[in-house]
């Protein structure tokens, strides 16, 4: 068997598309346009990929985009100072600070001092509590992109058995709760999991968010079951030429897709995926903050996943 490929850039797409329409008719009705923050500190090159990323997709969907690239030695006082002034701006509907930051600089802290309704990342410990309890909140971009997907692949999740392999606060954690919230059985798997291959080989959806290349093997997969590769690494390419590198995910493509029912690729899964919800996270953010109830596009996506 040959898993059906899950086309996240595809999918993301034509999320930014709805965005795009409705970013045109904010501006034609109520004659805003949302604004998007990113703080980036320091010069990681991957993390510089990212944020121009972003800031060129907040163009193209027709919203304003607003970077602040800062020195890696700039003091954690001027970064929480420049959060407050983003959250007092009237134009900014969405902040987002690049992780990771610079070691010297409490990423906590700084988290917390973003405005939670301007918080389109969902990190801010308001927005993890509404998550956890169930309320409506700005969900984490890399989780909500990856129900999207799975959600397309599947339709409804209710009772499936979801394993999570990774626990951290911006991939791990959310993505159990909105399993959760979708009616799955989760289960979240860590570096102290016991017979981590037998905890996957259970499951008709396994997420991979651990940060290790090719981690997951084909023989860990459930035949048919529906895998989502979080994972992005890079790794070294000699067989594309001396000192070339490419992009891999944590799951081993080639053995597990020989087993799945469907697998998303690296690149081109989740991860066009995360940047489209932050463009949707932040035109909700936008329609909240001015008391307009955000575009029903949204409503339906979580009608369906949730509902
Ligand atoms: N596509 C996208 O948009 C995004 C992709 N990513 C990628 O996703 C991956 C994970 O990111 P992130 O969640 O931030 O990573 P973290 O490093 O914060 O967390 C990694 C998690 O994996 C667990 N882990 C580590 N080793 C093992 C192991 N051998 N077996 C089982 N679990 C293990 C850790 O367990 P423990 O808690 O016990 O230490 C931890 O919970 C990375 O490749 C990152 O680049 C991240 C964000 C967005
Ligand atoms: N505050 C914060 N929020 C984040 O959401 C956040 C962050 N910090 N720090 C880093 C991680 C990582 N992340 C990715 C976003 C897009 C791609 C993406 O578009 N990937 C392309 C390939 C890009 C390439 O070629 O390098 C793909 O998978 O097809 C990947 C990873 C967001 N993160």
């Amino acid at each position: 068997m040959s898993a059906k490929v899950i086309d996240g850039k595809a999918e993301a797409e034509r999320l930014r598309g709805a965005v795009a329409e409705e970013v045109a008719r904010l501006k034609a009705d109520h004659g805003f346009v949302p604004g998007l923050a990113v703080v980036l500190v320091g010069e990681d090159p991957a993390s510089k990929v990212y944020v121009s990323s972003k800031a060129k997709q907040t163009v193209e969907v027709g919203m304003t985009s607003y970077e602040h690239k800062l020195p890696a030695d700039t003091p954690e006082a001027d970064v929480l100072a420049l959060v407050e002034r983003l959250n007092q701006d009237p134009g900014v509907d969405g902040i987002l600070v690049q992780l990771p930051l610079p070691k010297h600089i409490d990423s906590t802290k700084v988290l917390e001092t973003i405005a939670p309704d301007k918080d389109v990342d969902g990190f801010h410990v308001v927005n993890v509590g509404k998550l956890s309890t169930g309320q409506w909140s700005l969900v984490p971009c890399t989780p909500y992109g990856s129900m999207m997907l799975l959600r397309s692949t599947l339709g409804k999740l209710s009772g499936l058995e979801a394993v999570v392999v990774g626990r951290s606060n911006i991939v791990g954690k959310p993505m159990a709760q909105l399993l959760l919230k979708a009616n799955c059985t989760v289960t979240v798997a860590h570096s102290r999991t016991k017979d981590l291959p037998a905890v996957c080989r259970r499951a008709d959806i396994v997420v991979a968010a651990v940060g290790i290349p090719e981690l997951v093997k084909g023989d860990w997969i459930k035949p048919g079951a529906t895998v989502i590769d979080v994972g992005i690494n890079r790794v070294p390419a000699p067989e594309k030429g001396e000192g070339k590198t490419k992009l891999v995910g944590d799951v081993d493509y080639a053995s597990a897709a020989k087993v799945a029912g469907a697998i998303t690729p690296v690149p081109g899964g989740v991860g066009p995926m995360t940047i489209a919800t932050l463009l949707g996270n932040t035109l909700i953010a936008a329609c909240r903050r001015r008391g307009l109830t955000p575009p029903t596009y949204f409503a339906q996506i979580d009608k369906d996943l949730f509902g």
